[in-house]
């Protein structure tokens, strides 16, 4: 196995460490790239108000997902469970006796590359691993990068690699923190990692979450979900604020209610319990076994309480899975949206695209009825209010449930 281990401190992580990652991943024809934040860097004091390593373990693991590679993209919690300084040569020694037949690759930016031999053990971590480097800035020369890789070479008989990388990302941490407590600097980060960063109030960055920009609405949104999910986020958005407009719903309710609604999605059971707990949400039998019922009724609440949105905007999160009775009209779209937003793709779903712009009740009784057969189908129970959704949209259109 070919391993590439990226270590860094990423305070925060940022577009540079993604884009370097990306390109080297293929460059070095590695089977996985594994990000290692350090826990405490040997090298440098980190600004005493910062975030825990634990939060910058946090971001990288979001950023990491951004890539969409997983498997083979991962990050490493190795230094962080160890006590001490982060010493690259114990991170070393360990994947070594761990992985005895990996070829490891250590990446690192200019600045790193040009002092290794200043770092602890360099013989130990150029016996270990070979060295992988790329240029931070335009201004990094590729000469200077030669003479230092010869000289790794000499001294300690290391392996480099010296990458060009076609997309050079002109920023570092330390900039991008200066940029942020001025409300700038979000370009330079994946919208996730921005999001979590407004919800835990770092770098100075201090949004009213009860009255975010919708920019900002969204990052949080996919900073609470894996990155696979957002392709869907954004569809139902879209959807959502076309149907509104098409049907003389509130855009921006509708661009919200989309923005949220799986905001929980990737609890598990225990903190879904947890939360309807702490909102009192009353759970039926079915609901109780099956966690896909809770992240709506949970999402609702968390929608409601850290973000400020309507009772109007609640009540269409809190009934987007299975409908019911009676519906609202923007519940009526965030449902149908979810449903068939364009990165949906499933027999029948061309037929429901058509009807929501025609004839939105008929839309959303067939979706209704679309789930109950697949429900059935698979063994499921089906949810009595999707079947009194179901009946109520019939009956209102004049046939008999
Ligand atoms: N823009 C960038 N492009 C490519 N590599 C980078 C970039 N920024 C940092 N790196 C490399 O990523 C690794 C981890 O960097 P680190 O987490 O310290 O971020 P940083 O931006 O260098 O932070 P600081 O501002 O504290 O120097 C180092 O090897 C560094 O050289
Ligand atoms: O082990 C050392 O002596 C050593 C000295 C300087 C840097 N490092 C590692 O180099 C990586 C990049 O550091 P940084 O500050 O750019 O995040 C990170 O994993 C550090 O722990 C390691």
């Amino acid at each position: 196995m070919k391993l590439g281990i990226y270590g860094g401190t990423f305070n925060p992580p940022h577009l540079g460490h993604l884009a370097a990652a990306r390109f080297a991943l293929d460059a070095l024809e590695l089977d996985e790239l594994w990000f290692v934040p350090a826990a405490t860097p040997p090298h440098k004091v980190l600004p005493a108000d910062g975030p825990t390593p634990e939060q910058r373990m946090a971001m990288v693991e979001l950023a990491a997902d951004g890539l969409l590679l997983p498997g083979r993209v991962k990050v490493s919690d190795l230094e962080l469970s160890r006590p001490g300084k982060s010493y690259t040569a114990d991170t070393l020694e360990q994947l070594h006796a761990r992985y005895p037949d990996a070829e490891l690759w250590f990446l690192m930016g200019t600045d790193m590359f040009l002092t290794l031999q200043n770092w602890r053990e360099p013989e130990v971590i150029t016996r270990l691993a070979g060295i992988c480097t790329f240029a931070r800035t335009q201004s990094d020369s590729g000469e200077m990068l030669s003479i230092q890789a010869e000289y790794l070479q000499k001294t300690f008989g290391a392996r480099t690699c010296v990458l060009q990388l076609p997309h050079i990302v002109d920023v570092s941490s330390t900039r991008l923190r200066e940029l942020l407590a001025k409300g700038e600097g979000r370009e330079y980060l994946s919208p996730a990692v921005y999001g979590h960063i407004i919800r835990n109030r770092l770098y100075g960055v201090d949004y009213d979450l009860r009255h975010l920009p919708d920019r900002e609405l969204r990052a949080c949104s996919y900073s609470m979900i894996r990155a696979k999910r957002i392709a869907h986020i954004q569809g139902t958005e879209q959807e959502a604020v076309q149907l509104a407009r098409r049907w003389g719903a509130d855009e921006e309710s509708a661009r919200r209610a989309a923005i949220l609604h799986d905001c929980t999605k990737y609890l598990d059971m225990d903190e879904q319990l947890q939360l309807c707990a702490k909102y009192g949400i009353v759970l039926d039998e079915l609901e109780q076994q099956a966690v896909k019922l809770l992240h709506s009724k949970t999402g609702a609440c968390v929608a409601r309480d850290v973000y400020g949105v309507s009772d109007a905007v609640y009540e269409a999160i809190f009934w987007h899975t299975t409908g019911k009775a009676d519906m609202t009209l923007l519940e009526k779209i965030l449902y149908i949206a979810d449903y068939m937003e364009p990165t949906r793709d499933f027999p029948g779903v061309e037929r429901l695209r058509e009807l929501a712009y025609q004839d939105l009740d008929a839309a959303v009784c067939l979706g209704c009825e679309m789930s109950i057969q697949e429900m059935k189908e698979r063994g499921l129970p089906v949810h009595p209010n999707t079947v009194k959704a179901r009946d109520w949209l019939r009956k209102s259109n004049g046939k008999e449930p």
